[in-house]
C-alpha cells in the first residue's frame, strides 16, 4: 500500500480501533500488577458483570478471537462422532478453516439453506431426520449466528421455534454472537431475552467487533457443558497469562454501556448507508439491513473503481456481492463519501 494511499475502511467491524471506554479500562488495569491466568480482580469483576447483565449465573470464559470461541464452545457441546447443524453461510462453515471440526476431533458440520442467512426449524428437521443409521454423524448441536453473516437477525419467535426443534430431537443450541450486541440493539431486546430465555445453551459474545482490540467472552448457560472448559482453553493456547488485559476492556464496555451504544451507532450507520444506496438508480440490496452490515450487488467495473478510490470491502462473504460493515466509529461523513463515489462510478 503506497504512502499516498488513504484507505477507507468498511470491510469489517474488525478494522475499527479500540473504543475510548475500553481503552480507559485497559490503561487502568495497567496501573498495577495482578495475578495471572484469569485469577486477577478484573477478570472476576468482568465475569460477575456478565452474570448481572444476563441476569443468569452462567459460566464465563475469555479467549482471544471468535474462531477459538466458536471452535472450543462447540467442542464442549458434542462429541467427535456428532454433527453440528448450521446455515450454509455460517462463519463456522465458511471462515474458520476447519477450526470447529479440528477442536471437536472430527465433528461434522451439516449445512442447511435458509432465506436471509437464517436457519429454519424445517431445515434443521430435514437434516436430523435425513438418516438414522450408524454411518451418519448423529446431529447433536445447532449453531446459529445472531446477528447473521448477512446482517439479518433472528426474532425471539424464530429462536423459540428453533429451540422447540432442539428439544424435539435432544439437540444443544450454540449461538455465534460475533454481532450479538448488534442484534440486541436491532431488536431492542435484553441479552437474557435473546439467550437463555429462548434456550441458548452457550453464547460466544464478540468484544472485538464491539470496540475491543481483541477478546471474546464465552458464556455457558447450560453449565454442565462448561465442565473442565478451562482446560480446553489452556490446551488450545487460549488461556491468556495477562487475562486482565482482555477482561478489563470488556468491563469497560459493560460498565459504561458502550457495548450497546456502540452497536446502536453501528446499526444506525448501516441504516443510513442502506437508505442512501437504495436511493441510487439501479442499486438494490441483497438482504434487509437489520444490524451493522449492508450487502449490495455492484457491477465488476464499479467494484474495481471503488477499490481504485481506496475503499476496502469484502466480496466473498455470504452469497457474494459487496459487503460494507459499519462499526462503533463509522461516521456519516465517511458514508457520504462512499455514496458519492458509488454514484460516480455507476454513471
Ligand atoms: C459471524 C462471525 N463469527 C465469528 C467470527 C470470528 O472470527 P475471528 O476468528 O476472525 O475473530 C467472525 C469474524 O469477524 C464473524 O463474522
Ligand atoms: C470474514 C471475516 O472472517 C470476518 N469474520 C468478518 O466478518 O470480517
Amino acid at each position: 500500500m503506497t504512502s499516498e494511499c488513504t484507505p477507507r475502511f468498511l470491510a469489517s467491524d474488525n478494522t475499527s480501533g479500540i473504543c475510548p471506554e475500553a481503552m480507559d479500562y485497559l490503561l487502568e488495569a495497567n496501573q498495577a500488577d495482578d495475578l495471572a491466568y484469569g485469577n486477577d480482580r478484573w477478570t472476576a469483576r468482568a465475569a460477575d458483570r456478565f452474570r448481572e447483565m444476563f441476569d443468569f449465573d452462567c459460566d464465563v470464559f475469555f479467549v482471544f478471537n471468535g474462531t477459538a470461541a466458536n471452535s472450543l464452545a462447540l467442542s464442549a457441546m458434542g462429541r467427535s462422532y456428532h454433527s453440528v447443524i448450521c446455515h450454509e453461510l455460517a462463519h463456522i462453515e465458511t471462515d474458520e478453516c476447519g477450526g470447529p471440526e479440528f477442536f471437536s476431533n472430527g465433528a461434522k458440520l451439516l449445512t442447511s439453506p435458509g432465506a436471509d442467512g437464517k436457519l429454519t426449524p424445517e431445515g434443521i428437521e430435514a437434516l436430523v431426520t435425513k438418516r438414522s443409521d450408524i454411518h451418519y454423524p448423529k446431529p447433536k448441536v445447532i449453531s446459529l449466528t445472531q446477528a447473521t453473516e448477512v446482517g439479518t437477525v433472528y426474532s425471539r419467535e424464530e429462536l423459540l421455534a428453533i429451540r422447540a426443534m432442539a428439544d424435539k430431537y435432544d439437540l444443544r443450541l450454540h449461538m455465534d454472537g460475533a454481532r450479538f450486541a448488534n442484534a440486541c440493539a436491532s431488536l431492542n431486546a435484553t441479552p437474557a431475552e435473546l439467550t437463555w430465555q429462548v434456550g441458548v445453551d452457550a453464547l460466544c459474545f464478540s468484544g472485538t467487533k464491539n470496540g475491543l482490540a481483541f477478546g471474546e467472552a464465552i458464556l455457558f448457560f447450560n453449565r454442565e457443558l462448561a465442565e473442565d472448559f478451562s482446560y480446553r482453553c489452556k490446551q488450545a493456547g487460549q488461556l491468556a497469562s495477562k487475562m486482565r488485559f482482555v477482561s478489563a476492556p470488556w468491563l469497560g464496555l459493560l460498565e459504561s454501556g458502550a457495548w450497546l451504544t456502540n452497536a446502536q451507532h453501528a446499526n444506525a450507520m448501516a441504516r443510513y448507508l442502506s437508505d442512501g444506496l437504495q436511493a441510487l438508480p439501479g442499486v438494490s440490496l441483497m438482504f434487509p439491513t437489520q444490524a451493522n452490515s449492508v450487502f449490495v450487488e455492484l457491477p465488476p467495473h464499479a467494484i474495481e473503481a471503488l477499490k481504485a478510490r481506496d475503499w476496502t470491502f469484502y466480496t466473498f462473504i455470504g452469497a457474494g456481492g459487496v459487503r460494507f460493515v459499519c462499526a462503533w466509529n463509522t461516521t456519516v461523513e465517511l458514508l457520504d463519501q462512499l455514496l458519492a463515489d458509488i454514484q460516480a462510478v455507476l454513471e
